[in-house]
Parts: C-alpha cells; structure tokens; sequence
C-alpha cells in the first residue's frame, strides 16, 4: 500500500506541518501521519499567534520559507503590534486568530503541497535496526518505511487529562493520547520526562454582557506576519478586558482541595509563565483582582476564550466563579477548562540539527522537546523538516547562530542547557536581540531560505532591493536638508522642540518621537524621494537612522562572540584527555557533545577556566 518515502512526519500540529512542508518543498517524499485530519493545526489553547518573541519567530519562518505566517495572516480577526512605545528590538506583532480557519488553511495549504502524503491513522511504534530509524508502526498494524523520521507529537504521548477530581487519558480534549512511542524510546535508551499545561473554559459569546467590560481594539492600521504579500482583512474583531474580583478567587478556592494543581495528583512543571487561575491567586494573595482578556475565537463563531483563566478545577467550580465576573453573570460554557500532563524528552538529547543522538535519521521537532506554543514549535518543525531533507540528500546542516535568529536561540537554549519547564520564548533569551528584530527578519534569513531553495529568486531580489533603497533613503537623508519654516510647525505638533536653523533631515529623524513618515508630509524633497518606496523600505531607513550607532556596537561584540563561536570541537573529541577540567564539566560536555566552544562555554557546570583550557587542547 505504501511505497518508501524519504521522510515520516509524526503529527500534523504546529510543528509537525512546517515539517512535513518545507522538507516536501526541498524536494523529499513526505508522508505526514496524524490521527485525525480533521484537527490538523488545531491550536490546543490560545486562538493568538506571535506576541513577545514569538511574533520575531514567524516572521522568521516567514522569511526562510515556511508557511505559519502566510496561514496567520489569512485568519487575522485582529492584529496589534506590542510594545510599540519601546525600542525596534521590543516589537513584537501579535494577531488574534480564527481558529477554524487557521487549521482550514495549513490542510488547504499541504493538500497543495507537491511531494506530501497525507495518512490518518496513529503510530504506535518505530522501525528501527542497528540504531537508526527506518520508518513507524501504526495503529493498524501497518508498517510504513523511510529515511528519517520527524517526530512531533505534542501534548499525546501518554496524555492525562485532569478537570478536578476526574481524570482522562488524552491528548488534548476529546482526542485519544498516544502510547507506544515514549516506552520504546525509553527502551532504546532515551530519557523521558513529564510536562503539565492548561487551558481555561469557553464560553458562549452571546451570554456575555460587554457593556460591563473595557474594549480592546487592534491596530488602526494592521500589520501583519509574511513578507509575501499576503492579504490582510482591514477589518478587525474587538476583543474586551474584565478583571476578576474578591468574590471570584473565594469561589474558587472552594475547589482548591479538588483540584489535580494543588494535591499533586499532576506529575511534571507546568508553564511558569502561564499559570492557571489557581496558580495566580495562590502565588499573588495580595492582589484583589487579574486581568481576563475576552477573545473572540473566530470572525463568525460566538465561541469565547477566557484569556487568563486557565484552570483545572471542578467544571462546577470553574461555571460558579466565572458568572461572578463583571459581564459574565449570565455566561454559559461551552467547554470548561482543563490540565493536560504528557511526556517529553529533555532536548539535551539532540544535536543542534533535532537529530536525536541516539538514533540516527530521527528527529524530534515542537512540545515533544519541552517546549510551550505554536511559535516554539513551527520554528522546530521548520528546522527538523529541513535537517532531515538535507541529511538524507548528503547535504549540508542547517544551525541557526544565535546572532543571527531567534530560532537558533531556542534550539542552542534547548540543546545545550535542556529545560526543566515548558520553555517559551522570551526577548531576554537572546542576547544580540537588537539585531533579531521583526523588522528585519527577511533580511536577515531570506538569504538562507533562498540558498535552500525555500524562497524564489524573485522574493530573495525584493528583499536586496528593499535594503538598497533603504541606505540609498539613508544616505539621501544626510544630504538633504530641511528648512525650519517647514519643519517647526511640524515639530511644534508633536511636542519637539523647534529649530533655529536648517537642519539635515538625517538629525531630525534622529529625535525621539520625529519618524520619516511626518518629515514627508513638509518636506517636498523627502516626499518626492520616497514616492515609490514602501512602507517596510521606509521604516527600515528610519529604524537604521535612529538605531544605527547601537546596531554598530552590537555588530562588534557578534564579531568577537563568532571567534569562540566558530571554533569548532570535533564530535569525536575526547574530553578524557583534558585531566584539568571538572568531573562536573568533563561529564556535560561528553553527554552534550558541544559543536563549538562558544556552545560548550554555555552548557551549565562547564565554567570558564574550563573553557580556557579546552581552548587550549583545541588551538593545539
Ligand atoms: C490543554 C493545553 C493547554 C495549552 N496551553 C498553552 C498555553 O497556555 N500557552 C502555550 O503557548 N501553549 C499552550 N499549549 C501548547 C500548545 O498547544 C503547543 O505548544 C503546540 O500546539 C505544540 O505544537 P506541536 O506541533 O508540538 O504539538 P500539537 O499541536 O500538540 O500537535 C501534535 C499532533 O500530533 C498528532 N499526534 C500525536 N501523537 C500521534 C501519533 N502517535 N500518531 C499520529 N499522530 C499523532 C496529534 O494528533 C496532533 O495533530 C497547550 C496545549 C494544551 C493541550
């Protein structure tokens, strides 16, 4: 029935799709096996992609060729870019989505996928031989065979859910867990873990009174995730602000002794970041009320998602404390919340490329590898989908540096320091992230998405183009001046001081709050300069105007970082040979195997006079 692909993709979320797209897209035979085809992407929890350092990492995506911001944008119910008032580096665009629709176009989008396969059906088990992967076992007794295999099964390995005192096997609500795959690995020698997450209750939008709460627009004018160009609906859905109260946390605290958080019936470290309704008013007592944002699950649907309201606590308790919130004192649930636990594998496991160690060919992409969020795990995905392509085609690696993206922050974090609870992406995780900017993404990554073979010759040309009529903008801005009658009603309206004098454009550009766009509404030269430019062309001149000096400095401490960077430690290298290094430090780095000094230089336990002294045996 089956005939031998080049590669398996196990799981059709997040991660598991741009896996399955952009190793069909480089030209490998991909089967893609899930469960059921009718939640491929399904977005277990938030309807939201991107957000703080998540929306840098589709934009990345993006850049490089895969397909999660094409897909947001086309089910964009509202779109704001966060952190507007703080630096480029902090930006951040984040979109509410229709959830229905987003999973309508990830299966529209691979069912027109060249090269890609698609079988229902669930693996229960791999095929492997002297230590590396040939293909999986399924459910229904087939055997299907293969190169590499790219494992991305989310929240089901051994999935329990909990409401209360009730407990399901599953892997995300009304859907089957997956067993099978943790037992063999382990049996092979592969370490697993256990994770928790949650998820708050939906409720019925039309039962809802939102004259009682703050409403929460999008952008005036919407931005959006692809460099293509991609489509984006002007219009948006609003979406509304209610807070808790005293009365709210007394009734929930009625289901604390019933609840699977608070007497350790849950194994695993849930998202320190996203903690449930529980975890919040037992952590902060002294607050009086937390914010829930009402979100709208799609531009047609009255479904609700109660944003900030994770809980697993009895449905009776999670209904009762809901109706005390301002607005939802008539409010009826469509789906109470819940709390899922799952098996992981510490990522310490795999190399740089998602290989895992252990088994050659095998791949593990997404919340398999300990991570939170759809963003964490299309980028993984992403990655894994392209290492196995080129693994199996005798090509070159793909590792991400973590100066030049986000995406290699996560996979060097994960690799080398492993994680102990669901990881997400924060901007403080990357240390060059004045350079990791949204901005920028394209031009930072189209270059290897285009030497890939993921991104056309004529997109890679759009973006060359973008950055020359950028510096020409810059360069025009140092020469061309402006006169102060034009400039100081201008500057006086937006509360900057005035001038005394003609000044270059380039200066004024380089005041707070003064941006190229209310330059070229007095100044005709300016106006005339940037006619035919973009949006995105000019912002980038403004951006590089105002930031330059920063980006200068950065750009020199990367370059001196690349030196230990790129000193490269062989995979065979024997630490034994080393006698003056930690026992502590010898064990890290034989189990992590380092591929350069500046990644063994982050592996916790490995201090700097080890370093030091591994240099030394690495110059010799
Ligand atoms: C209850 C809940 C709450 C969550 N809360 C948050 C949150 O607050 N914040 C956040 O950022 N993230 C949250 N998440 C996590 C978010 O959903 C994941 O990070 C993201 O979906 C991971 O993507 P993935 O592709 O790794 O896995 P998933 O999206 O889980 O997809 C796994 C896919 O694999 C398939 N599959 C699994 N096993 C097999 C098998 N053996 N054979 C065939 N197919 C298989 C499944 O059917 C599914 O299609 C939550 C998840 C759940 C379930």
């Amino acid at each position: 029935m089956f005939s031998k692909y080049d590669l398996i993709v196990v799981g059709a979320g997040h991660a598991g799709c741009e896996a399955a797209a952009a190793a069909a897209n480089l030209g490998s035979s991909v089967l893609l096996i899930t469960m059921n085809m009718g939640t491929i992407a399904q977005m277990s929890c938030n309807p939201a992609m991107g957000g703080v350092a998540k929306g840098q990492i589709v934009r990345e995506v993006d850049a490089m060729g895969g397909y999660s911001g094409i897909i947001s944008d086309k089910s964009t119910i509202q779109f704001r870019m966060l952190n507007k008032s703080k630096g480029p580096a902090m930006w951040s665009p984040r979109a509410q989505i229709d959830r229905m629709r987003f999973a309508e176009e990830w299966r529209l989008a691979l069912e027109r996928t060249a090269n890609l396969d698609i079988w229902q059906d669930s693996v229960v088990g791999l095929l492997v031989k002297d230590n590396t992967v040939y293909g999986v076992k399924t459910s229904l007794g087939i055997e299907i065979e293969s190169t590499a295999v790219v494992l991305t099964n989310g929240t089901f390995l051994n999935g329990v859910m909990h409401i209360g005192e009730k407990k399901f096997g599953g892997g995300r609500t009304a859907e089957r867990a997956s067993t099978g795959i943790t037992e063999q690995l382990v049996e092979l020698g592969m370490e697993a873990g256990r994770m928790k997450t949650g998820t708050p209750p939906r409720v019925d939008g039309r039962s809802l009174d939102y004259s009682k709460m703050e409403e929460q627009w999008g952008d005036e004018n919407p931005g959006k995730f692809s460099y293509t160009d991609t489509e984006v609906s002007t219009d948006q859905r609003c979406c509304w602000i209610t807070y808790t109260n005293d009365n709210v946390h007394e009734t929930l605290k009625e289901g604390f002794e019933k609840s699977p958080m608070f007497t350790g019936r849950i194994k695993g470290l849930g998202p320190r970041y996203c903690p449930s309704i529980e975890d919040k008013i037992n952590r902060f007592a002294e607050r009086d009320r937390h914010q829930i944002f009402v979100e709208p699950e799609g531009w047609n649907t009255c479904e609700i998602y109660v944003n900030g309201f994770s809980t697993s606590l009895p449905e009776d308790v999670q209904f009762k404390a809901l109706r005390l919130i301002p607005g939802f004192e008539q409010a009826k649930m469509f789906r109470p919340g819940y709390a899922i636990e799952y098996d992981f594998f510490p990522p310490t496991q795999l190399s740089l490329t998602l290989e895992t160690k252990l088994i050659s060919n095998l791949f593990l992409a997404g919340q398999i590898n300990g991570t939170t969020g759809y963003e964490e795990a299309a980028c993984q995905g992403f990655m894994a989908g392209i290492n196995a392509h080129q693994k199996i085609t005798d090509k070159h690696e793909l590792i991400m540096k973590r100066s030049e993206s986000y995406i290699g922050v996560l996979i060097d974090d994960l690799v080398t320091k492993g994680t102990e609870e669901p990881y997400r992406m924060f901007t403080s995780r990357a240390e060059h992230r004045l350079l990791l900017r949204q901005d920028n993404a394209d031009i930072r990554l189209s270059p290897i998405g285009h030497e890939l073979g993921l991104i056309s010759d004529e997109r890679l040309a759009k973006v060359t183009q973008k950055v020359t009529d950028a510096d020409a903008l810059v360069k025009f801005t140092k020469s061309q001046g402006i006169e102060m009658t034009d400039a100081n009603p201008m500057l006086e309206s937006l509360g900057s001081n005035t001038l005394n004098q003609n000044v270059k454009i380039h200066s004024l550009v380089g005041r707070p709050h003064i941006g190229l766009q209310d330059i070229i509404k007095v100044s005709k030269p300016l106006a005339e300069a940037t006619k035919v430019l973009d949006k995105e062309t000019i912002e980038q001149a403004e951006i590089k105007i105002k930031y330059e000096s920063y980006f200068e400095k950065e750009n020199e401490i990367v370059a001196k970082m690349l030196k230990m960077e790129d000193k490269e430690i062989k995979p065979d290298f024997d630490y034994n040979k080393i006698v003056s290094i930690s026992k502590e430090a010898r064990e890290k780095l034989f189990k992590i195997k380092p591929r350069t000094l500046g990644q063994a230089s982050r592996i916790s336990g490995v201090s700097p006079s080890d370093i030091s002294v591994l240099m030394v045996y690495i110059n010799k």
